[in-house]
């Protein structure tokens, strides 16, 4: 987890600054302003596999994506056609995105959908920044955050500021601490973030363990709509997509088949 380690002590850097230019108390001042939460949980409740589009300039994995689309424009093709939700990198220097890429999306009058705010979370700041900026939702990695008692405690923060967070595993050891965090939406990585290697099927071995009061996500590495009628089929409720919408040739033709409204139908029988 070499990658991960690297980015969290960035993110301590970070987060360090950003509380020294803009206080905590400034933060929850501009949270009244902030445009009323859309509902992350239903969204991805809705019968049928949920799409989760991702937006992001660049990854460590993949480097640059081709795409030229501003952020805004493409989150308005994914929630015109068929995206159920939309994940933002709010990271910079591993993503290319930034917090204020965040409040372009989730304020912009023609995306409908919950907006996700994508970052490497290790402070409860993080996520009073996410809801001032207009974000629905957050993400928590358990392997960043390290302790199952300061988990709990940012899942009850964003419910408290109207959130939902989709609480990140990598591990059945992490899902198992997710759950006992009370996560009511889990995700599980398929990439390995040390070798950059994919499997979707660990994500399915992990995902048996988790009970059916949390909604599950298979997330990263699905490369075909083929891989969501699959992701369905194995029970998860929601798929987390980036790298496959963003290098498309034609990008809103590969979101409408991750969302299952263009899939031929041999795929689903
Ligand atoms: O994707 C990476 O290279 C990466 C490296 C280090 C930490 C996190 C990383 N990815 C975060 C993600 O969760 C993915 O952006 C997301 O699941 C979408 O994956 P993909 O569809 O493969 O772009």
């Amino acid at each position: 987890m070499f990658m991960l380690n690297e980015i969290v002590e960035h993110k301590r850097l970070e987060v360090e600054e950003k509380k020294r230019n803009s206080p905590l108390s400034d933060l929850q001042g501009k949270l009244r302003d902030a445009r009323p939460v859309r509902d992350f949980y239903s969204a991805l409740k809705a019968p049928g596999i949920s799409l989760i589009a991702e937006i992001k300039k660049k990854s460590p994995s993949k480097g640059e994506f081709p795409n030229r689309l501003a952020a805004a424009e493409l989150a308005r093709l994914y929630s015109q056609n068929g995206a159920r939700a939309i994940s933002v990198l709010a990271d910079e220097k591993y993503f290319g995105g930034g917090a204020h890429v965040v409040e372009r999306v989730a304020n912009d009058p023609s995306v409908h959908i919950p907006v996700m705010y994508k970052e490497f979370i290790i402070d409860p700041y993080q996520i009073y920044e996410a809801r001032s900026i207009g974000a629905d939702a957050v993400l928590l990695i358990v392997r960043s955050i390290g302790d199952t008692s300061l988990l709990t405690e940012m899942i009850a923060t964003a419910q408290d500021l109207g959130m939902d967070a989709l609480v990140e595993c990598f591990t059945a050891e992490e899902a198992a601490e997710a759950v006992i965090a009370k996560a009511r939406i889990i995700g599980i990585n398929n990439r390995d973030l040390q070798s950059f290697d994919v499997d979707l099927r660990r994500s399915e071995d992990i995902r048996s363990i988790i009970p059916d009061t949390a909604l599950t996500v298979s997330e990263s590495g699905l490369a075909t709509a083929a891989d969501a009628v699959e992701a369905e089929r194995r029970g998860f409720d929601a798929i987390l997509v980036g790298e496959a919408l963003l290098k498309s040739n034609d990008i809103t033709q590969q979101v409408r088949a991750f969302a299952g409204l263009e899939v031929s139908q041999h795929l689903k029988s």
